[in-house]
């Protein structure tokens, strides 16, 4: 797909400008071990990007298939953590980076773990953890899988797979001698067997970007609107791809991408930018490491260009306190913030208020009418502070009609104005003996 003509897809432009810029690279080789990868077309060059809102953007060849190889590891790894837990999959394999090529024997002289999960012999040792009743349903529950978080049915490459099976000497080698370690339960040759067959599952750059995106999106496929694994499962994977995706590249890929990534010996590569999308794409030729050559300078620079590193300092947005003063009568603090709170947002709300704080019975009005929503942490945060405030004695009056509880008496109201004049009321009340009608329990 070439740069739109018209329009505002400046999306679409970034895409079709990095891959007009890294596709005549012709650095790399494409992988031959596995010999049906070696018909590859060396030329192909796809890069597509899904929005956790489901918005798809492409540029090159994305509807071509190919085999997915290990890009399948994070997403089964996702698949035997929902089933199972982190503890129990732990047990069978490490999440530390191994620092060796994907092929490598990195088994813990102690436990006889593999490394992580990203490498071939923590991926078959997963891949066999996946709980099932006879290795055809275990590869049809992996399959069934895969196919959630692209959001469509995919299929084997028969012909790489026998290729993988005729080959692939080395990872029964790993299978036995995690056999032999007693990581791996079952039968080392049917372990291996049903890996092979995840490897070649064929899919489409498009496809890829959607399962990166449902992981983006905290386990939710955002163009199916399928739940595909519980949110916690979706940040362990990210955690995982992150450390160890890029085999030993990856130290050098998060000092300059900065996301979580994983790549394949057929040439893809999936990136995740959590909360914003999956990014795919798929070149056969291959750096030393392993990774695809033109995809990592492509995303190396649309990383940089869209500030897409995870160590990134967020773009700050509309400041959060919008009001923070003391009445002029000097009993009151008020302080109205606006937007979405998490935990910077609170924090910025409590150190407002800590400030303007006036001392006991000094009131306390938090105008919240224009703040759209809050996390759970800034919920917990704000209510731990008004519990604290009414403990202290002040008189607490919340506009707005946010979901709080606090304990102790407090009032709500929905008008700063009237707020303001309840509290002051109350603060004059409190000096005299009558009590103050306006007052509820929360
Ligand atoms: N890095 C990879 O994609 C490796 C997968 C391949 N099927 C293998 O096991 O050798």
């Amino acid at each position: 797909m070439s740069s739109p003509r018209s329009g505002v897809d400046v999306v679409t432009e970034a895409l079709a400008e990095v891959h007009g810029r890294y596709g005549s690279l012709s650095d790399g080789r494409v992988a031959d071990y596995i010999p049906q990868l070696a018909f590859a077309d060396r030329d192909c060059f796809g890069l597509a990007l899904m929005s956790m809102d489901g918005h798809g953007y492409r540029a090159g060849r994305c509807g071509v298939s190919f085999t997915l190889q290990s890009l399948t590891k994070p997403f089964v790894l996702a698949l035997a953590l929902a089933e199972l837990g982190p503890d129990d999959v732990g047990r069978s394999v490490g999440a530390e980076p191994s620092g060796e090529a994907f092929n490598a024997i990195s088994l813990d002289a102690v436990t006889g773990r593999p490394a992580n999960p990203m490498i071939n012999a923590g991926a078959i040792a997963v891949t066999a953890l996946v709980p099932a009743t006879s290795p055809a349903e275990r590869f049809s529950r992996i399959l069934e899988c895969l196919g959630r978080f692209a959001g469509r049915t995919l299929y084997v490459d028969e012909d790489v797979y026998r290729s993988e099976v005729e080959t692939g000497h080395r990872n029964r080698a790993l299978a036995y001698l995690m056999r032999g370690t007693g990581v791996l339960r079952g039968d080392p040759v049917q372990a291996v067997d049903t890996y092979f067959r995840q490897c070649s599952v064929r899919a489409t750059v498009t496809d890829l970007a959607v399962m990166g995106a449902t992981l983006a999106n905290g386990g939710t496929n955002p163009v199916t609107g399928e739940r595909v694994v519980p949110e916690p499962v979706a940040l362990q994977v990210l955690s995982v791809m992150a450390m160890c995706g890029m085999y030993d590249a990856a130290g050098s890929w998060m000092l300059h991408v900065g996301l979580p990534a994983k790549s394949g010996v057929s040439g893809g590569l999936v990136a995740v930018s959590p909360a914003r999308f999956g990014i795919a794409l798929h070149s056969p030729l291959l750096d030393a490491a392993g990774n695809p050559v033109r995809g990592v300078a492509a995303l190396r620079e649309l990383s940089e260009r869209f500030g897409l590193h995870l160590m990134h300092n967020a773009a700050p947005g509309a400041p959060t306190v919008m009001l923070s003063t003391t009445t002029s009568s000097g009993r009151i603090a008020l302080i109205a913030a606006q937007g979405k709170l998490d935990f910077t947002a609170a924090e910025r709300v409590l150190f407002a208020l800590e400030r303007r704080r006036v001392g006991a019975p000094g009131g306390v009005v938090l105008d919240l009418e224009r703040v759209t929503g809050m996390d759970a942490t800034a919920k917990a945060m704000l209510e731990r502070a008004l519990t604290l405030l009414i403990e202290g004695g002040h008189d607490v009056t919340v506009v707005g009609d946010l979901p709080f509880r606090a304990r102790g008496t407090w009032r709500r109201s929905t008008d700063r104005a009237q707020a303001l004049a309840a509290a002051e009321h109350a603060l004059t009340a409190a000096r005299d003996p009558n009590p103050d009608p306006g007052r509820h329990a929360g």
